[in-house]
């Protein structure tokens, strides 16, 4: 029997870091969770166990760490290509990286109306992400947020789709519309750009999107999101999301001699539809390994 290595990566799953700026009196937080997988030379470990060139995963976590003492975290996309580049530099053997950096928000506590200087409350579900692919000496970013949950209670229609013997659905020109987007979008290129500034303007361009659409499907309202996004922000080449309909089922009250005008719904949590889809500038350049590494969302 002929086998072979296929391709493969190692490296530390979900280390979890929460850094504390105490530079002043106001204190600022940051709660991470840092991936790290390094590709290259790595036949030898596989097929006789000679570690000679693996850099342990215990020493990968460590890196994470002591690099937060060292600089600044500063923007997850910063932290991400500083730890990638610094792997594929250090060891000859190494050469690819890629880092996934999730960020937990944290709102300050209010007291009395003011905020507290260092006492937070988390801000929910809501991730903001980063994936950088380091490959030699080239580079992508691939940023995005999971778990921003929205609905609207109306300004979505659903209908026109064709009836079979098993279609039961009702066609419907009034109904929630709800979701937990999760959006990933590639920068073209990754020096100068203003991560922080592109990653809000994203986020306020998506939920103004999805709440302004009269929606005649998810699909359609993917669509214009994605669309907004590229119109918004020259510096992203491509925008991918991934939308959970999380359907909302007007209950029949008939039963009770009422009626039900949109007003009473039972929230179900499964199944769900899922409407997966891309939105890309015709031009946009060759996606290089961007996506190819990442999971799905
Ligand atoms: O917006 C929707 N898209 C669908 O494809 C679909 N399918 C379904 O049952 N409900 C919906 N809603």
């Amino acid at each position: 029997m002929a086998v072979k290595l296929g391709p493969n990566q190692y490296g530390k799953a979900e280390v979890r870091m929460v850094t504390v700026d105490r530079s002043g009196p106001v204190h600022h937080l940051k709660d991470l969770t840092v991936s790290t997988a390094l590709r290259g030379d790595l036949a030898a470990t596989h097929l006789t166990g000679d570690n000679s060139v693996v850099v342990a995963t215990d020493t990968q976590k460590n890196t994470v760490y002591a690099f937060a003492k060292e600089s600044p975290v500063g923007e997850i996309e910063d932290f991400a290509l500083r730890l990638g580049r610094h792997f594929v530099g250090a060891f000859g053997h190494i050469t690819g990286a890629r880092v996934l950096v999730d960020e937990h928000g944290w709102d300050r506590i209010e007291v009395a109306g003011k905020p507290h200087d260092h006492a937070f409350s988390r801000s929910g579900d809501e991730k903001r992400t980063t994936a950088v692919t380091v490959d030699g000496d080239r580079a992508w970013v691939v940023s995005g947020l999971r778990d921003l949950v929205v609905l609207k209670s109306t300004g979505s229609e659903f209908h026109g789709f064709p009836r079979d013997k098993y279609t039961t659905l009702a066609e419907t020109d009034d109904r929630i519309l709800a979701t937990a987007v999760s959006a990933r979008w590639r920068y073209r290129g990754v020096e100068d750009i203003d991560w922080r500034g592109a990653f809000g303007d994203v986020r306020q361009t998506l939920l103004e999107t999805f709440a302004s659409l009269h929606s005649l499907s998810l699909q359609q309202t993917l669509y214009a999101m994605g669309e907004a996004v590229l119109e918004k922000r020259p510096e992203v080449a491509e925008i991918r999301l991934s939308l959970p309909n999380k359907h909302h089922f007007l209950v029949d009250l008939t039963p009770f001699g009422l009626g039900n005008d949109n007003e009473v719904f039972f929230a179900s949590d499964r199944p769900y539809g899922l409407i997966e889809g891309s939105v890309l500038r015709d031009d946009a350049e060759d996606a290089g390994l961007a996506w190819h590494t990442l999971p799905a969302f």
